[in-house]
């Protein structure tokens, strides 16, 4: 029945204060003030509507897409909505668009590597979106290995301009988010061509398409790349192809440091190339920043299916009616707890990595300002290594969450199929995962001989088994006369295994903090054992191969786990409340909040445009003639 709660007997179980848990989630009394307003602000708005995307066409979806950025837009400025408000109105849209890249990408890399000069022409154009940017580096040829694009940028010093062209088929750009049929203005990266001699590859501003009637420019052939996988889901976004034909970056040489998009790096006015004394890895910076925001966004995804398998898990009763009574609770059984916890588990990590890794952007960006470099090379492999573990830990929650729901997890209405079509292209888009794997690995190579500070006794317990996990799998390898190529796909092991250590150890340092609530430290710390046995668990080879667990502490950890789940249990719908996700954002009737789901279900199967009429179109052609054979052929 509508109104009825249907998980009060869940939530009455709670041992913890959900509303003090939401705060932890949120970040602060703050942040969850923020979230929760505008969460709310979304889902009462019927300009917001999401449930009948998979219904639409692909053009019919793009233009609804449209349709919503732009009234998002409105509301902001209607609403005078905070920078803050803003991003998370975005969010609770819950639509990839165009704006992502705009917001996401574009606006980042001019703050992040413009000169003061770039800044101060193109921040107010974007911040106003009169104009619309996205992030052109990825070429059909070239994704990975960016050094290797092939698009160029030649000044040409007789008439002060650059001139960016697409010298082959495959430097034709490739992915790019709201290129395809929105953005006015690209984030073009090529090769510096300066008298005669190549400076490697650097981002340029360049206009695609008129202001005045959105027609692509002179020399400019730009377009969508077509259908990705699965219906709705990521086909919101113009992802774009682009070709430059010999493009005039009409900047002249007054401004020419306006196109070449970096602090780091200048074309003078008397057209000589400048590079500052600093990385021209900082040419990545933008991509730097955005891998932090993709782990904040993995357990965002993840926390979104663990509410929905939860919720379901305990709606859903199968077997074990005992004297006519009710069905056992599917959330009761332990292999669906030993399936579902330690992702609930991973929500709650990643969350809190998340925090750390912005912590550690933000130290980083301060102190290139002050031209220290000291802890550049470990915020990339932290970026690099810790947004590869979150992806695919994420996207292969999401479809374990699809299978914890059985047979209606493959509803559209479920929200699984869709959050999953969504998600996936994570582990691939703002670097491939075992590429960044190997960044990861090249990394720890470096400082191998520095592990051994790592065992140091002020670290907590908990994670010296981790520690030595990580040491030994490097030993075995860098021990060995083999080179780097040979022993890679070891080497993206170990990289697993420490960035697996990082996690686990930033988990251990939140809940040194002060945690305010009744019984939330305790339930963190539940969630922070499961996190850390599941993983020794699954990796027990590794961690027996180091001697510093004996089988015997492998079965005891196992044992703990089962007693860890038992301790969870009761908590379990308390745990993805303090999500605070509403019915709107989470999209899925497995996963209402009332858990009044077959009667949701049932309702929602008959608005799909099949059942608009009893009697199938296609009947009278198809079926009829089929049904209506000669007697002959039926004996067949
Ligand atoms: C309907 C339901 C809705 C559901 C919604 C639910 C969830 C939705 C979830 C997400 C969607 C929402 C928001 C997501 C938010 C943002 C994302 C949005 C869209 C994504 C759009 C995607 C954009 C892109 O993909 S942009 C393109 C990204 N491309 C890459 O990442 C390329 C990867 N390649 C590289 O980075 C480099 O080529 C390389 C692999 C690092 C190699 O570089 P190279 O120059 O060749 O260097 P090396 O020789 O390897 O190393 C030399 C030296 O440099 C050091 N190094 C390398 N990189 C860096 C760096 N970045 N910083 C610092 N130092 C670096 C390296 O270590 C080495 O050092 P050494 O010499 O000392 O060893
Ligand atoms: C949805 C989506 C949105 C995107 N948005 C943008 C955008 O807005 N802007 C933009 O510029 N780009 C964008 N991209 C492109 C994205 O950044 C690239 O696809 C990504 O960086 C991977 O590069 P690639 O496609 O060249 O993969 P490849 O590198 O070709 O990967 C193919 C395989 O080769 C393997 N491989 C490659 N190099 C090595 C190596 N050295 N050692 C071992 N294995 C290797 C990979 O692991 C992978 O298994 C987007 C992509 C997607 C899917």
């Amino acid at each position: 029945m509508e109104g009825v709660d249907h998980l009060a007997h869940e939530r009455n179980k709670s041992e913890f204060d959900v509303d003090a848990m939401k705060i932890v989630w949120a970040g602060s009394p703050h942040a969850f003030d923020v979230s929760d307003r505008i969460s709310k602000l979304v889902a009462s708005d019927p300009g917001f509507r999401k449930d009948n995307r998979s219904t639409l066409s692909r053009k019919e979806l793009f233009k609804n897409t449209l349709r919503k950025a732009a009234y998002a837009w409105k509301t902001i400025v209607d609403l005078r909505l905070s920078e803050e408000e803003a991003a998370k109105l975005r969010f609770y849209v819950d639509e990839p668009a165009f704006t992502d890249l705009h917001w996401g990408m574009f606006i980042p890399a001019i703050k992040g590597q413009g000169t003061e000069e770039q800044q101060q022409k193109w921040l107010p154009l974007a911040y106003k979106m009169q104009i619309i940017g996205c992030y052109a580096q990825t070429e059909l040829g070239h994704g990975s290995n960016v050094q290797g694009l092939e698009t160029t940028a030649t000044f040409d010093s007789q008439t002060d301009e650059f001139i960016i062209h697409s010298p082959t088929l495959t430097s034709s750009k490739w992915w790019p988010g709201g290129l395809g049929k929105v953005a006015t203005h690209a984030i073009a990266y090529a090769r510096l061509i300066v008298g005669g001699r190549e400076h490697g590859v650097h981002g340029f501003i360049v206009q695609l398409r008129s202001l005045e009637d959105h027609s692509p420019l002179l020399g400019i052939t730009v377009g969508d790349i077509g259908m990705k996988f699965g219906n709705g889901a990521y086909n919101t976004m113009d992802n774009g192809v682009l070709q430059f034909d010999h493009v005039l970056d009409v900047y002249s040489i007054a401004f020419a440091s306006i196109a070449v998009m970096l602090w780091v790096s200048q074309v003078t006015c008397e057209g000589k190339y400048k590079q500052s004394d600093v990385p021209r890895q900082l040419v990545y910076g933008t991509m730097v920043y955005v891998r932090q925001t993709i782990v904040a966004d993995a357990s965002c995804a993840l926390s979104r299916a663990v509410c929905i398998a939860t919720r379901y898990s305990a709606v859903r009763r199968q077997f074990g009616s005992q004297n006519g009574g009710p069905e056992t609770q599917v959330i009761d059984y332990k292999t669906q707890q030993s399936r579902l916890f330690p992702l609930l588990a991973s929500a709650y990590a990643f969350r809190f990595i998340g925090e750390w890794l912005k912590w550690l952007y933000a130290d980083v960006t301060q102190r290139l300002q002050a031209n220290d470099f000291s802890t550049l090379p470990e915020a990339h492999a932290c970026t690099a290594g810790l947004k590869s573990l979150t992806t695919t830990a994420t996207a292969d929650g999401i479809e374990e969450c699809r299978k914890l729901c059985g047979g209606h997890g493959y509803l559209c209405s479920s929200g699984l199929p869709e959050l999953f079509a969504v998600y996936v292209p994570a582990c691939t888009y703002e670097g491939d995962n075992t590429v960044l794997l190997l960044q990861v690995a090249r990394f720890l190579m470096k400082t191998v001989s520095q592990l051994g500070s790592r065992l140091s006794s002020k670290k907590p317990v908990g994670t010296i088994a981790y520690m030595t996990r990580v040491e030994h799998l490097m030993q075995c390898r860098c021990g060995v006369q083999r080179g780097f190529a040979e022993l890679s796909a070891d080497l993206v092991e170990a990289a697993v295994a420490h960035c697996q250590l990082i996690v686990v150890s930033k988990f251990i340092e939140k809940l040194q903090q002060e945690i305010p609530g009744k019984g939330v430290k305790q339930q963190l710390e539940v969630l922070c054992n499961i996190y850390a046995l599941f993983l020794l668990h699954k990796h027990q080879g590794d961690f027996l191969s180091t001697g510093c667990i004996t089988p015997k502490h492998a079965a005891l950890a196992n044992d703990e786990l089962r007693s860890l789940y038992s301790q969870v249990r009761p908590n379990a719908i308390a745990l993805v409340d303090a999500f605070n996700y509403t019915d709107h954002y989470l999209g899925s009737i497995l996963g209402c909040y009332d858990g009044n789901v077959y009667p949701k279900l049932y309702e929602a199967a008959w608005k799909d445009p099949l059942n608009e009429s009893v009697v199938p179109d296609g009947y009278h052609l198809y079926i009829r003639p089929l049904l209506k054979q000669e007697i002959r052929t039926a004996r067949l």
